[in-house]
């Protein structure tokens, strides 16, 4: 469980020559009775791990499609203990490494300690909370390492050097690498300056670099694994999955992750 399992199940996607393909979902979209299906499925997709959002009425780094996500989440009262709860009754059945992703207040209200006691408990295997920076962590950090749940960082384009490789160096399971400046949603493009940014960051970590932020096709996944090891997708799953389109989803991330050819 935690940090080993999602360092393990990564490099064993990576050792087959595959991209690292994270999808993100909102836990409670469409009901919290449908999330075991819905992370069994992109299980079975070969997705490499699942980021499952936690609703929060104040999302600041979200843009409108998951934002939507979380009003629909939070319409059918949808909280963390609720998702943690649900997530324990499963546990044994999914193999698939689950990273919760949210933002700060929730889990200031439920208690840092005992929420990595019920992350634990729930068989989560790492965290990412965009709103707590590194001079802030130390109020949940302990907590998290005496239960083993890898703490991910995010890196910023708009961050200097030193705080990038000091980032790069303390992220756990893998890095999160901010890939547009804004909010999360998806775009056709990316910034020239991705790739390079990328490969710095590459170069400072110990662990797999993902990009996230605009990513919502498999050209776009597979060049910009080329430069780190794989992608985060948000919005485009979050629509896929809410408009029924599973068949898509499942394409998307076979076309993403296939195996680099070399040429
Ligand atoms: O939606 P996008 O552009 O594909 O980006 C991923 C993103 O949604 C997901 O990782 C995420 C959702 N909310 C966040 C808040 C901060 C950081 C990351 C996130």
């Amino acid at each position: 469980m935690g940090k080993e399992k999602l360092k393990k199940t990564l490099q064993q996607k990576q050792d087959t020559g595959q991209n690292l393909f994270v999808p993100y979902i909102m836990a409670g979209d469409g009901g919290l009775d449908i999330l075991e299906e819905r992370i069994t499925f992109l299980q079975e997709c070969g997705a490499s791990a699942v980021e499952l959002g936690i609703p929060f009425s104040d999302p600041v780094a979200d843009g409108p499609t998951i934002q939507e996500a979380g009003i629909r989440a939070l319409e059918q009262g949808v909280s963390l203990s609720m998702v943690l709860d649900h997530l324990s009754s499963f546990k044994e059945k999914r193999s698939i490494p689950v990273i919760l992703m949210t933002y700060f207040n929730p889990i200031l209200i439920y208690g840092p300690e005992r929420f990595a006691n019920a992350c634990d408990q729930a068989g989560v295997d790492g965290v990412i909370i965009p709103d707590l920076p590194l001079e802030e962590q130390h109020t949940i950090n302990g907590f998290l390492n005496e239960k083993d749940i890898a703490f991910i960082q995010l890196a910023a384009m708009t961050s200097p050097d030193e705080r990038l490789s000091e980032l790069a160096g303390k992220s756990e399971g893998f890095l999160y690498a901010v890939s547009v400046i804004g909010t999360t949603g998806v775009r056709a493009t990316h910034n020239e300056k991705v790739k390079g940014f990328l490969e710095k960051l590459k170069e400072y970590s110990n662990v797999p670099v993902l990009a996230g932020f605009g990513v919502s096709n498999a050209a776009q996944a597979r060049e910009l694994s080329n430069a780190g090891d794989g992608v985060i997708v948000g919005s485009r799953i979050v629509d896929l999955l809410h408009q029924g389109e599973t068949e898509t989803v499942k394409q998307l991330i076979q076309e993403s992750t296939q195996p680099k050819v070399k040429l």
